[in-house]
């Protein structure tokens, strides 16, 4: 969710959890008989309570785990929307949220799948921030 002035939307993951702490994209996993983009409008209803329209999603980039490194055997798929509906709030226990700039995006602790993605979406969030500045 990248918000008037090129912020995006991050989440910290629950201290119970697998890289706790971390700030990642929110999301989560698609569901046996989903489309990718359903899966991602209902995940965000769920853990944020806003309503994203499918049409409005444009894919950003793709990270994957190389399990020949130890690495895990998953792939993240990042989506962006300029539009939703609602106010995003923290509806799982312990997932502080923060709308965050490009620049302070490079300092959040994240998870490392997340480090990619997030270097594929600073040149979008830096053209939003400058064209919020010449209107
Ligand atoms: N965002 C992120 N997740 C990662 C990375 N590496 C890695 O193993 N994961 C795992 C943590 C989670 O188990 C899963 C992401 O699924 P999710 O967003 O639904 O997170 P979750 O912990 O709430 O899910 P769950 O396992 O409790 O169902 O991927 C990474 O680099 N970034």
């Amino acid at each position: 969710m990248i918000a008037d002035g090129g912020t995006v939307l991050m989440q910290q993951r629950p201290p119970d959890k697998q890289h706790a702490g971390l700030w990642e994209f929110p999301g989560g996993k698609v569901e046996m008989g989903e489309t990718l983009v359903a899966a991602l409008v209902r995940e965000i209803d769920e853990e944020l309570g806003v309503t994203l329209c499918a049409a409005d999603l444009f894919p950003v980039r793709a990270a994957s785990g190389d399990p020949a490194k130890g690495e895990p055997s998953i792939v993240l798929l990042l989506f962006g929307t300029r539009r939703w509906q609602g106010e995003p709030r923290a509806v799982e226990p312990g997932c502080q949220l923060q709308w965050t700039t490009a620049g302070a995006l490079t300092t959040l602790p994240r998870p490392p799948l997340d480090i990619p993605l997030s270097q594929a979406l600073i040149p979008l969030l830096e053209g939003v921030a400058k064209a919020g500045r010449h209107t």
